[in-house]
């Protein structure tokens, strides 16, 4: 796994100066989540992608730019119907699109669950117990079980800065046995402030976090997300494989103890730094240590999930959750006791071994939209003669890398809408697509991307030409024009991250970032005889203009 490169910006707030092209908050590679200071409770999709510094009244234009965002989107979709069975086509797009629109709230962005610990465990992995995962308001979560696995009590050892502490002094075993009971002060004593990065720099401040920690290597525990089960459901439930070509699978990284202590310790709203491309999300495991408070709120866009393990903190379980690594979180206030967590970083890695008969009771290759998007691919009266649709991602990636995203971190509806429409002989891609700017100044269309890299361009804009001479010359553009797509979505604003910094003269200069949201292109290919041709394929980031043409659905 390459660590993200701490030293190129990345854009998760909402305001961000450009002093050369350095945004407000660069995440520290070191330490924990960068803040991303963002609106109270999930998602207003109506911000602004683009403006100036000078912008002082941005808040005044901000809903007359969303919704010429939208209307732009509108546009591509709302074509002109000349015939009777164009007019079909698009009814069939439009049933897609609505099925789309209504799909927003099906996918989980997190999920959670409890593992029964038993003392009588012997390791022995088909023990029976309970295993439930699922969304943790549902009043039958528990009862869902999706795997059945019991845990030995936890042991956690740790080295005591005190090197000539006897170990039996370093060891806790939970729920907290007689024999280790006086240890938990031991622990405590070891922790070390928890930080976050903001601003390019580690920092300590009570007021957004309070809590204490431990590095992984500096303690040791015998459980395992893995052979608890656990990895599994978040296999199941937020990194899918519905055709269980075995392709995707989880690695799990420890990442950090983390003790929230009452009567004040907890995490405001924050959205964690990813470690590197291929992390998708994070996954908390509470210990078993008696507290009150400290609940745990995940959130994307409008829905909020929350897990509040306190009342069963005392019980012999381990309580845990998992959320997509784009969603903003957030632990309350602990009012008393100690709230214990092992946090793990989740990526999405290739398995070449096909799982053997491995569980999957899910399918979701005849959901309502799978069989949407079939019947729209399947239509020949939709594209005839070949064409591309879109789809703007619903979550986070980061689309500003130089290497791009990874079409294995695709979450929730996105991997869906990709996996649907790929294994109909469509070829896909993920692309950039460039927001709309707003400065004093021409109105700027929307432009694809080709590249993904975020950059720095002496380009000065003051009409829509320089602006395109901008991002065509400076940023590069796909050959695919965004005129030449059918969207099936608006783009969800939150999902932006800064493309390029350039500088706009207008009655003085001014340095502006232009955004970009992540969207899935879809090639669909020309009917062939009454069939669809087989595309095959994905597209490829870096590839020689003849080959966009060979590519093109209309050759
Ligand atoms: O402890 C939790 O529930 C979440 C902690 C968290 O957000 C973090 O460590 O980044
Ligand atoms: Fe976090």
């Amino acid at each position: 796994m390459e660590p993200q490169d701490s030293s190129k910006p990345v854009e998760t707030g909402y305001i961000v100066p450009v002093p050369g092209i350095a945004p407000p908050s660069t995440p520290s590679e070191e330490e924990d989540p960068q803040i991303a200071p963002s609106p109270s409770t999930g998602g207003q999709h109506s911000r602004p992608i683009g403006w100036s510094l000078q912008d002082e009244d941005y808040e005044s234009w901000e809903d007359e730019e969303s919704d010429k965002s939208i209307e732009s989107t509108a546009d591509a979709t709302d074509q002109e119907i000349p015939d009777e069975k164009e007019a079909e086509a698009n009814g069939q797009l439009r049933a897609l699109q609505f099925c789309v629109e209504a799909n927003y709230k099906e996918f989980l962005f997190a999920c959670g669950g409890t593992v029964p610990i038993n003392s009588e465990h012997q390791g022995d992995p088909d023990a029976t117990g309970k295993e439930a995962a699922s969304r943790p308001e549902s009043a039958s979560s528990k009862a869902s079980s999706l795997i059945s696995v019991t845990h030995p009590p936890v042991t956690l050892r740790w080295d005591p800065e005190d090197v000539s502490a006897p170990a039996s002094q370093s060891k806790l075993i939970l729920p907290i046995e007689e024999t280790t009971t006086g240890n938990l002060k031991h622990l405590l004593a070891e922790t070390k402030p928890a930080t976050f990065g903001r601003g390019g720099e580690d920092v300590y401040d009570e007021s957004y976090r309070k809590a204490s920690k431990l590095e992984p290597q500096t303690f040791s525990t015998n459980f395992c997300p893995y052979s608890a089960g656990i990895i599994e459901v978040i296999s199941q439930l937020l990194l899918p494989d519905p055709e269980r070509t075995g392709q995707r699978i989880i690695k799990a990284e420890l990442y950090k103890l983390n003790v929230y202590t009452g009567p004040s310790g907890h995490f405001r709203s924050h959205v964690d730094t990813p470690r590197s491309r291929s992390q998708f999300g994070s996954l908390v495991v509470c210990l078993p240590v008696k507290h009150d408070g400290g609940a745990l709120e995940v959130r994307h866009n409008d829905e909020v999930m929350k897990f509040d393990w306190a009342s069963t903190s005392e019980q012999s379980e381990l309580q845990w959750a998992a959320f997509y690594s784009d969603c903003e979180h957030e632990v309350f206030p602990v009012q008393s006791g100690h709230r214990i967590t092992l946090t793990y970083n989740l990526y999405a890695t290739f398995n070449s071994i096909q799982p053997l008969g491995s569980f999957s009771p899910l399918n979701n290759t005849q959901t309502p939209l799978d069989r949407e998007i079939e019947a729209l691919v399947g239509d020949a009266t939709f594209l005839p003669d070949g064409g591309y649709v879109g789809f703007h991602t619903t979550h986070t990636y980061p689309h500003n890398d130089l290497e791009g995203c990874l079409e294995d971190t695709l979450k929730g509806l996105d991997m869906v809408i990709w996996r649907g429409f790929q294994r109909l002989g469509c070829a896909v891609c993920l692309r950039p697509v460039l927001q709309p700017a707003s400065f004093t100044g021409p109105k700027l269309p929307f432009k694809l991307g080709r590249t993904f890299e975020l950059r720095a361009i002496s380009g000065e804009v003051e009409s829509t030409d320089d602006w395109d001479a901008v991002a065509q010359d400076g940023w590069g553009l796909a050959q695919v024009s965004i005129e030449d797509i059918i969207w099936l979505n608006e783009p969800t604003l939150e999902t932006k991250r800064a493309a390029f910094a350039y500088t706009v003269y207008g009655n003085q200069a001014s340095s502006c970032l232009a955004y970009t949201v992540c969207s899935i292109i879809i090639s669909v290919p020309k009917i062939n005889e009454g069939k669809r041709d087989n595309l095959e394929t994905t597209f490829d980031f870096v590839i020689e203009e003849e080959d966009w043409e060979k590519r093109s659905p209309w050759d």
